[in-house]
């Protein structure tokens, strides 16, 4: 047994330091160590790789991830609560678990953790999508990202074109990524447990994404399917002539923003960006 396996359940560490879960940050903590050991592994081969975490929250999944071969995990929380309470995870993982106490939204992966590093969180509901949004801007740093989403994102980042869920954030993370949803969690596996089921999701950066700026990408996808109803030649409006971009890249303008596969927003954010030099 490592000493990481001698501590204290993790009942007993939210009882003796008070961890209540708090909701505004998004508090929904996994305390069974068999599921955490699942996420850990769905990971892939971690020999050499430091892990981010982000929210810590007890340390059930940074225990997990400090019994695979990760090199070391760099841990970011923004509860001071859980900084204290997770003092004997830090001794006890003798050098390979640091803790950063900070908004994740706020930090620098490259600067906390050496290449190659991976991600691997139960992530804060309310800030998920903005903090994968910052991760896929910048995606060949990572050697992937493991995330537990609400099963309704999930659903939305791995949908294909002609489906409801397909939208801006499937076309931007299937564009930067191979998107990979692994395994759902019912609530009940939450302490406690949210409204509905979540799914660990897997990113793997793509070698040859389309070409396109990131910018342009968020600009087209957002005037699309901000009237996804509408017809391209519609609902492209906003973004000037219309009509001679869609035609430029091959798209049909009555078109709706869901039946576009990913290449041809890409075309179309070069198209526009081109437009615009
Ligand atoms: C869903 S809980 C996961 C906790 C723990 N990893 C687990 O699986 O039991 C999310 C964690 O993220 C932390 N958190 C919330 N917002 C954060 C932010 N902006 N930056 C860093 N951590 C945050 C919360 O305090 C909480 O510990």
């Amino acid at each position: 047994m490592s000493r990481i396996d001698d501590l204290p359940p993790l009942r007993e560490v939210i009882a003796r330091f008070d961890l209540g879960a708090r909701k505004a940050l998004g508090q929904n903590f996994l305390l069974d160590l068999n599921l955490t050991g699942r996420i850990a592994r769905s990971a892939g081969d971690l020999s050499g790789v430091t892990v981010i975490e982000i929210g810590p929250g007890p340390g059930g999944l940074t225990r997990a991830l400090l019994n695979s071969d990760a090199a070391a995990v760099v841990a970011v929380e923004r509860d001071n609560r859980c900084i204290v309470a997770l003092a004997d995870l830090v001794a006890a993982a003798e050098g390979r678990l640091r803790l950063i106490e900070g908004d994740a939204l706020e930090v620098d992966p490259e600067a906390i953790a050496p290449a190659p590093r991976a991600i691997v969180a139960n992530l804060p509901y309310n800030v998920a999508t903005p903090l994968l949004i910052g991760w896929l801007k910048r995606i060949e740093q990572f050697r992937s990202l493991t995330l537990m989403f609400q099963r309704e994102v999930a659903d939305r980042l791995s949908a294909k074109p002609g489906s409801k869920a397909y939208g801006r954030l499937s076309v931007i993370s299937q564009w930067r990524a191979e998107v990979r949803p692994l395994f759902n969690l019912p609530a009940r596996a939450f302490t406690p447990p949210p409204k509905i089921e979540s799914t660990v999701v897997q990113f793997i950066p793509r070698q040859a994404p389309e070409p396109a700026e990131f910018a342009a990408m968020e600009a087209v996808t957002a005037a699309a399917f901000g009237q996804r109803r509408k017809m391209l030649r519609a609902s492209l409006k906003s973004l000037g002539n219309s009509e001679a971009l869609i035609e430029e890249c091959g798209l049909i303008p009555t078109q709706r923003a869901e039946e576009v596969p990913v290449a041809g927003f890409a075309a179309l954010a070069r198209a526009w960006r081109a437009s615009r030099a």
